[in-house]
């Protein structure tokens, strides 16, 4: 049977992008889609996903040794065929296929398409081809939303010379946010917020953030998250988080304030 969903324009309607993290990927639920569901009757919304898990399993596959530089991967020769296929061909239609299944109408994209994510190589003697955004391409995924449609972009950008370059998923969320202009920006991972002491931290700042990763208390690819959320922040996306399943978790301000 041939079901035709109504379009939903969303002129008007508040930016919100979301980054789903590799390590939540696989449990998304019932009550993750309702929260989605929920947000998307007053927002626009653009999901950027990683992939963490998965491409360390498919280079392991592959015998390609995979080493990180403050949560970034160093992404070899060898490497970047399967970080590519790994995020375009696997995770980016699983996580496509599931939202449209939950009754979203999703679209998957990557930075290739439209040159949505436009890269220069961040440092390639040190991380070889790993990319650091410079230009998006805002109005196809605006266009995109006017009619309904959720575009997920996997963070895989193009160079000048449409070389496909391996971008950290936070990195590529904040781009778009900035790009976008958005409202507000969530980080979904699989921990709810910044945790210090195994205590959730409601609030911080980005000096309080930096004494936090100078004494390791936050390490790994927590690293990247809060470095791109401090960055939006300091830009001015009024509302950045870093959230669990239920969209709840660490809000990251400019200013000083009292911690939680
Ligand atoms: N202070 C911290 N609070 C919470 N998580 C932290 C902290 N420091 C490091 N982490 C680690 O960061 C992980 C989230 O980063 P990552 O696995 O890269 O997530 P994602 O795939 O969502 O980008 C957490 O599961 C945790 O192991
Ligand atoms: C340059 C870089 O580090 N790229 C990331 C891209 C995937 C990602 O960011 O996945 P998560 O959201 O699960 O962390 C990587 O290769 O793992």
């Amino acid at each position: 049977m041939i079901m035709f969903k109504s379009t939903q324009r969303t002129d008007h309607k508040k930016k919100v992008v979301i980054k789903l993290g590799g390590s939540m990927l696989g449990g998304l639920n019932k009550a993750f889609f309702k929260e989605l569901q929920q947000l998307q009757g007053s927002c626009a919304i653009t999901i950027v996903h990683g992939g963490g898990p998965a491409i360390n399993k498919a280079l392991a596959k592959a015998a390609i040794p995979t080493t990180k530089i403050n949560g970034l991967r160093v992404t070899t020769d060898a490497a970047i065929g399967i970080v590519a296929e790994t995020l375009i061909g696997q995770v980016n239609p699983m996580l496509v296929g599931e939202l449209n299944e939950a009754g979203f109408m999703a679209i998957g994209l990557n930075g290739q398409d439209a040159n949505l994510l436009h890269c220069h190589y961040l440092d390639k003697a040190i991380y070889g081809h790993v990319g650091e955004v410079d230009e998006v391409n805002a109005t196809v995924i605006e266009q995109l939303q006017t009619i309904g449609i959720i575009p997920v972009v996997s963070c895989i950008g193009t160079t000048s010379t449409r070389q496909l370059i391996n971008i950290n998923g936070d990195t590529a969320a904040s781009a778009l946010a900035l790009a976008l202009q958005a409202e507000e920006l969530l980080f979904v991972t699989d921990i709810e917020g910044i945790q210090i002491n195994n205590e959730v931290i409601e609030k911080t700042t980005e000096q309080q953030i930096n004494n936090w990763i100078t004494s390791g208390d936050i390490y790994g690819g927590m690293i990247p998250k809060v470095l791109a959320a401090v960055g939006c922040v300091a830009a001015g996306v009024p509302n950045v988080k870093i959230v669990g399943h239920q969209l709840t978790g660490t809000t990251i301000h400019r200013e000083k304030v009292t911690l939680s």
